[in-house]
């Protein structure tokens, strides 16, 4: 294990919390077949709410890369996703049209959501460190990529209509990006100060507990 990433070895110590929300309950109903549409429509709703607030927080992390970083394509690499981020938002709205669910009023946060979303703003501050902020973006996404993965494999009996979602987050390209992202995470955390780790690896427990969250909240409706 000698040139492992410390996102790897964070990973190995934090196993369960990791599997628990990449392979959760929700994920494993897409790709068993047995999902609830209700609970894909609450999905919905409440992932357009988080994207919403995502993208400030990726603007805020394109400010980090450029003041703090030391390596330029890191803004090259974040500046990307911001551009898909684009593309996502105007897929939410199609596909709630499709679906028949209302995005604007009176669509309201759920508690996990709200609290998500209030985590991402506390990274997006001024004083919040671009090593931390980075890790948690690199988490935010790779949940996303592994599970809509899983829901694409050979075993899979994702429902055909589900399919192009899964595509979004589950895909090569996707995949590639995420790597990309681990990449830079793990260049940081290399040169990092014994607080900064302290920090991220909070901060990477701290999404994964959300996510956990998330799932719940859309397989329940609230
Ligand atoms: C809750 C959640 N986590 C992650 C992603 C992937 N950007 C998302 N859309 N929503």
């Amino acid at each position: 294990m000698e040139n492992e990433g410390v996102i790897d070895t964070w990973l190995r110590k934090h196993r369960l919390l990791y599997v628990g929300a990449t392979k959760h309950p929700f994920i494993l109903s897409i790709s068993d077949g047995t999902i609830d549409i209700s609970s894909f429509k609450t999905w919905l709703g409440q992932d357009y709410i988080f994207v919403r607030a995502f993208v400030p927080f990726v603007a805020s992390l394109i400010v980090k890369a450029w003041k703090e970083s030391d390596d330029r394509s890191d803004m090259e690499v974040i500046l990307g996703g911001m551009a898909a981020l684009n593309d996502e938002l105007e897929w939410f709205k199609k596909e709630a049209f499709k679906w028949g669910v209302q995005l604007s009023h009176p669509l309201l946060p759920h508690k996990p959501n709200q609290e998500y979303c209030r985590f991402l703003e506390s990274l997006m501050s001024v004083e919040a460190n671009y090593t931390v902020a980075i890790t948690a973006f690199w988490a935010i996404e790779a949940v996303y990529q592994e599970s809509f993965a899983l829901c694409l494999g050979d075993e899979s009996r994702t429902p055909p209509e589900l399919k192009e979602t899964c595509q979004r987050w589950g895909s090569e390209a996707f995949a590639k990006y995420c790597c990309s992202l681990k990449h830079i995470a793990n260049r940081r955390l290399k040169q990092a100060s014994d607080d900064e780790l302290k920090k991220a690896e909070v901060a990477l427990l701290t999404v994964l507990e959300h996510e956990v969250e998330f799932w719940n909240m859309s397989r329940s409706g609230s």
